[in-house]
């Protein structure tokens, strides 16, 4: 029989996990001393393409216009969309020591993204588990935030390794789902909505987008996606409506051009907004 180093398969193990036994729990990560973060919020959706970072790029957007220092760490590690939203393709986040300077919104939203690291944005990332807490590790405690009163947190859509990890690492102190009117939304908002109470984090409500859109011809509303499921959500699960987005092609071309910021209407989603300020 094979002699069974046990040195060798240790080693292995802490290479995937890092030095620490499954005794210990997880590792809650820890800004550095350069920077002081007062509210961490997380944006999630149950599954892909619903618009979760449109809500989080609203959110940061509206809070910076009423005053507030904003960060987003785009969580979203293989599939990040923030950069290019907020103007910032092609740009390439700075070291400084041995940590990391966030790109810099022209309103002023600090954002960390694997955009700003990877040498071309549209490489793909394929990396593994242990590759991608490390980036997400780096991307919380590596860098050089300052100041921030709200860091929003671009989730991963879906419920696998990373959204635990952030549910786990970072002191998140509620979540703000998002959603659209599609067939089996409750069984996605469940999952999400299950997710945060095992993870005993807050769900702060539902914000739920493409929701209706207004013919540029008659003004009706129109609803290409089926009629909206967030009064049953509300009530199935007991989460606050934190308001409808319409479809607005307008919005989908801000996105691409990177103009969102300055192009983006007041008052889209107020009550999720107040919510997420507490
Ligand atoms: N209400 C809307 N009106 C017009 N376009 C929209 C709207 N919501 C989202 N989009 C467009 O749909 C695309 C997907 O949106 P977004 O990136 O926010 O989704 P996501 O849930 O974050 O996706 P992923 O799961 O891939 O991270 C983007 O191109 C965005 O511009």
């Amino acid at each position: 029989m094979a002699e069974f180093d046990e040195e060798a398969v240790r080693s292995d193990v802490e290479a995937v996990f890092g030095h620490r036994s499954k005794h210990e729990g997880p590792e809650k990560y820890q800004v550095n001393d350069k920077s002081s973060i007062k509210h961490v919020v997380g944006v999630i959706s149950g599954k892909g393409g619903v618009g979760k970072s449109l809500v989080t790029g609203i959110l940061a957007t509206e809070l910076t216009r009423k005053g507030h220092k904003v960060g987003i760490l785009d969580a979203d590690i293989t599939g990040p969309s923030i950069p290019k939203m907020f103007g910032l393709s092609g740009q390439h986040v700075l070291g400084q020591d041995d940590k990391i300077v966030p790109a810099e919104s022209k309103g002023g939203v600090k954002i960390i993204s694997t955009n700003l690291i990877l040498q071309n944005e549209n490489d793909p990332v394929l990396w593994r588990g242990p590759m991608l807490m490390g980036a997400l590790k780096q991307f919380y405690e590596d860098t050089l935030w300052g100041d921030i009163d709200y860091l929003l947190v671009d989730m991963p859509p879906g419920t696998g390794d990373v959204a635990l990890t952030v549910f786990q690492s970072l002191p998140i102190e509620g979540v703000v789902i998002v959603s659209s009117p599609q067939d089996l939304v409750q069984v996605i908002v469940g999952k999400a909505v299950k997710m945060a109470a095992m993870m005993d984090v807050p769900v702060l409500g539902v914000v739920e987008n493409m929701s209706y859109m207004e013919c540029p011809d008659c003004g009706k509303r129109l609803e290409p996606f089926g009629p909206s499921h967030l009064d049953e959500i509300v009530g199935e699960f007991n989460v606050r409506d934190l308001g409808r987005i319409p479809i607005d092609p307008r919005v989908a071309a801000a996105c691409d051009a990177g103009t969102f910021e300055s192009e983006l209407p007041s008052g889209l989603i107020p009550d999720a907004v107040e919510t997420v300020e507490g």
